[in-house]
């Protein structure tokens, strides 16, 4: 097949404008999927992901499409994930295409991360054209819209279609402009192999299957391949393209995207970024490869029964292989026992990590507050990443905390930027710029702390907008700040698990919202239990739950067993996700309180 008749292109938006629902539509009229296999969101093939109905990982697949100059083309689409925390799959992405379609919602109106999806997409050079999607809604205004792509994008819209991806209208004109306004791929089939990984996944049946575009030379069955950053050979099994199903082909040319299997047993080898090249025939330099993704919250899991231990061990390794950006290591804690400190890209990937593990292992976990990373420079001079807060030294050895912070961008309209800026300023923000888009949407944007992100952040903004305000972040570097940790104490014992770092002028707040949350959340014992915060040794903050007076089994008089029985049955369910600390009983809850804590309502 002649390059020219190739189109390589990823389809990009802002979360629920619309951009799954786009994809089906073109698989449909290129007929890759039979009416009779059409479901919604055909690519979102993960349970959960369908569930929640976000797109969690990044798809591929080739359909041929008859153009209207008589021409047979094949295009290669991918499908991104919108949500933030995954910004790094729609990067990868991007790598492999020539071209990117921008789908914006016309009833909404550019958010923040058409801005942040659309920035990538220039930077990577790549033709893009935008498409207003919704149209069949009353409350679409397309001419507006399109005023918006050309002054705050800086987009021609020369080449924008109008599409209800609900109804198919428009759809028809998307696929002529592929073809028309982005270009083929370039390369040549006859050089030294050079093709990229932009995705890879462990299969229990096939080993990893690596998803790669391939720009120079090309890829095929017995050949030996080579990762160029690992320098390991393994001799290929089979190539393919997803129709979206597996399909085996003869090769994978310059130009061309698909799979590509080699009985691989481990995923760290096929690192995402990495170029493959031909063992005894390499090309001269790897690909320009991606921005290594590096955590950037972090919370520890425990198995709620100790026993559960070297399962969750089991569970998380599985999930590893097909998610390179989740990391782990052991941790004990005096309080919870054995369990993992873990890393995770932003808080939805955590709660996402968390589901799973507690759906498909049938796990119990306590998880804990999550945390960022701090840098600690000692006061002998020694400087130190701390990304738990149990772990952070004694105040007397510390010369200066520096903690992660990020450029954040919202869009809201114009009757929430009082809010919104109250509430930036509450979190510590220090802004960067206002610009009015239109007479009623506002872009601003912020330097925030990441600590004060993770935290219930995105709940707030979008309490404070009822709902018209969109986010999005990026890492900016770090800044000094006067921070301190907060422990909080249960019965007199150091509970190091409910720890948390926070701004010294919030610490005291903090406190007190803190206890006052754990009291309504431990339930009552048959003691009493002290709850108290302190700074080092100075408790600034003391709850108390009052012992509870009777014991269950207490209105069984008598011996009617099976209502014992079931009175204790009672009991345990509701034991469920609790950890004995000590003697109190601490329920999962508890340790996420700080996320809970609402300061900007006080
Ligand atoms: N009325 C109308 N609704 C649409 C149209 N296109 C998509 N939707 C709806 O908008 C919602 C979001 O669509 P998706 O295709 O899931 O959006 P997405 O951008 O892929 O979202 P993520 O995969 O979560 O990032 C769904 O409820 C769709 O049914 C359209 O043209 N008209």
């Amino acid at each position: 097949m002649s390059k020219e008749l190739i189109r390589n292109f990823s389809i990009i938006a802002h979360i629920d404008h619309g951009k799954s629902t786009l994809a089906d539509r073109i698989l449909e009229k290129t007929s890759a999927v039979e009416k009779r296999d059409m479901k919604e969101q055909i690519l979102d093939d993960m349970d959960l992901e369908r569930e929640r109905g976000i797109t969690i990982k990044a798809h591929a697949v080739t359909v041929k499409y008859k153009a209207k100059d008589g021409k047979e083309y094949t295009f290669n689409l991918i499908d991104t994930p919108g949500h933030v925390d995954f910004s790094y799959e729609v990067s990868r992405s991007l790598k492999a295409c020539e071209g990117a379609i921008l789908v914006v919602d016309a009833s909404q109106g550019v958010e923040a991360q058409t801005l942040a999806n659309a920035y990538l997409a220039v930077d990577n050079d790549l033709e893009i054209f935008p498409v207003l999607n919704k149209i069949d809604l009353p409350a679409a205004d397309p001419d507006k819209v399109l005023e918006q792509i050309e002054h705050v994008i800086g987009l021609d819209t020369e080449h924008a279609v109008l599409v209800s991806a609900k109804t198919g209208v428009g759809v028809d004109e998307v696929l002529e402009k592929i073809v028309e306004v982005f270009p083929p791929p370039k390369g040549d089939e006859n050089n030294p192999t050079a093709a990229l990984i932009f995705d890879s996944w462990y299969d229990s049946y096939r080993g990893v299957v690596i998803l790669t575009r391939v720009f120079e030379g090309k890829i095929y069955p017995k050949m030996k391949m080579k990762f160029i950053s690992t320098g390991k050979v393994y001799e290929v099994d089979e190539v393919g393209i997803f129709t979206p199903k597996m399909t085996k082909t003869k090769e994978l040319k310059a130009g061309e995207v698909g799979y590509v299997i080699a009985g691989i047993k481990n995923i760290q080898d096929t690192k995402i970024g990495d170029t493959i090249t031909e063992d005894g025939k390499e090309c001269a330099e790897p690909l320009p490869g991606f921005q290594e993704m590096k955590p950037v919250v972090f919370s520890s899991f425990f198995p709620t029964e100790n026993t559960h231990y070297e399962d969750l061990r089991d569970a998380m390794e599985k999930l590893k292989l097909n998610d390179a950006a989740f990391v782990f290591e052991p941790e004990t804690s005096d309080a919870l026992g054995f369990g993992f400190r873990c890393g995770f890209l932003g808080l939805l990937h955590m709660e996402i990590i968390q589901e799973r593990l507690e759906r498909e292992y049938n796990l119990d976990l306590i998880s804990t507050a999550p945390s960022v990373e701090y840098k600690i420079t000692k006061t002998n001079g020694e400087v130190i990443f701390v990304s738990n807060p149990s772990k952070m030294p004694e105040p007397q050895y510390i010369q200066k905390i520096e903690e992660p912070v990020v450029n954040a961008t919202i869009v809201t309209k114009a009757e929430f930027v009082g809010p919104i800026l109250q509430l930036c300023t509450d979190r510590r923000g220090i802004q960067k710029r206002l610009e009015y888009l239109s007479q009623e949407r506002v872009l601003i944007e912020y330097e925030l702390p990441l600590n004060e992100i993770v935290i219930d952040f995105y709940d707030r903004l979008k309490s404070v907008s009822r709902g018209y305000a969109s986010f999005d972040y990026s890492i900016a570097g770090m800044r000094e700040s006067n921070l301190v940790k907060l422990d909080i104490l249960v019965n007199g014992e150091i509970v190091d698990a409910l720890s948390v770092i926070v701004h010294k002028d919030k610490a005291y707040y903090r406190a007190q919202a803190l206890t006052r949350k754990m009291k309504e959340l431990i339930p009552r014992q048959m003691f009493e239990v002290a709850i108290q915060a302190a700074i080092g040794r100075r408790v600034i903050a003391r709850t108390t739950v009052k012992a509870l007076r009777k014991n269950v089994l207490a209105k069984c008089y008598g011996g009617d067993i099976t209502r014992k029985r079931k009175l204790l049955e009672k009991q345990k369910e509701g034991k469920k996700r609790m950890k004995a600390v000590g003697k109190v009983k601490i329920p999962q809850e508890a340790f996420l309180a700080i996320l809970k804590v609402n300061e900007d309502q006080k």
